[in-house]
């Protein structure tokens, strides 16, 4: 899809959109627009309470703004749907399925009609692909955090989503295992060329992840206080990205942008 001058529409597209939960309260945030490019990595960084979650809720359908637009692929969202995966930091998995069952129902859910054997392969693929094949008839206890963490990456990205919606999928993970998961999560999106949208509080992990990063002001009333673009080239790397020439910059920017007061 291009518009009128040729150039490819962004996929997603956030217009004003504003949120006030009670009348008497003032909005948690308004005037807030971007877009999000097909294969674009968006994280939403700000301070705790001023919306970020909620505007993630309202892309995947389970909120709805007070005014304003959202629409992916050029269709306003009405609802969820199965053209979006949901990560959250709670991993959301079925307690009483294996992890081969979990992926394998959302797989299922996508393709009704895709052939059990497809379904399998399809399965195997994504749990490989987060290095979960010893695990796979594990039920969700049996797991540590990390492991239940790559069980929800392996399924939303099984389901082949046009977006992918992360709410500080890592937040509860040890330092270490985070690092480990945050390299799986960039090599599939990067062999996938999967759009994201992911709040962090973590800038590192931003910087690591993201094309552009959404700062958001403090709430109530926040609204997007800057759009940075990443100047680090796309094949990033954990070990190395600390040595890139722009890294401290960026990172001492957005250091910045939190500990200021930002209204
Ligand atoms: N269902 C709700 N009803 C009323 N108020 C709500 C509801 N959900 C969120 N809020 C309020 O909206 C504001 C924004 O919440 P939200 O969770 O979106 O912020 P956040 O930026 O994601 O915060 P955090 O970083 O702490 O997760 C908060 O003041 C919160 O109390």
């Amino acid at each position: 899809m291009q518009n009128r001058i040729n150039q490819p529409l962004p996929l997603v597209t956030v217009n004003q959109l504003e949120k006030q939960y009670t009348k008497n309260n003032p909005s948690v945030f308004s005037d807030i627009s971007f877009s999000i490019a097909r294969g674009e990595f968006v994280c939403m960084i700000g301070h705790s309470g001023c919306g970020k979650s909620t505007i993630l809720n309202i892309l995947a359908g389970l909120e709805v703004a007070t005014s304003g637009q959202v629409s992916i692929n050029g269709h306003a969202i009405k609802g969820p749907g199965l053209d979006r995966g949901v990560v959250f930091q709670g991993h959301a998995l079925m307690p009483w399925l294996t992890v081969e069952q979990n992926v394998a129902m959302a797989i299922r859910a996508r393709h009704p009609a895709m052939p059990r054997e497809d379904v399998q392969k399809k399965t195997e693929h994504y749990l490989e692909l987060v290095n979960l094949t010893g695990a796979i008839h594990k039920r969700p206890a049996e797991l540590s955090g990390g492991m239940r963490q790559r069980v929800g990456i392996a399924r939303a990205f099984s389901t082949t989503p046009e977006l992918l919606l992360m709410d500080e999928p890592f937040g509860a993970l040890d330092a270490l295992t985070r690092g480990v998961i945050q390299d799986e999560l960039l090599n599939i999106c990067t062999q996938t060329s999967q759009t994201v949208f992911m709040i962090t509080h973590d800038i590192d992990e931003a910087i690591l992840l993201a094309d552009r990063l959404v700062l958001m002001s403090t709430g109530p009333n926040a609204h997007i206080a800057e759009i940075v673009e990443n100047p680090l080239p796309k094949n990033r790397s954990r070990t190395e990205i600390h040595h890139q020439e722009g890294y401290s910059d960026l990172r001492k920017h957005i250091m910045d942008f939190l500990v200021k007061p930002n209204k």
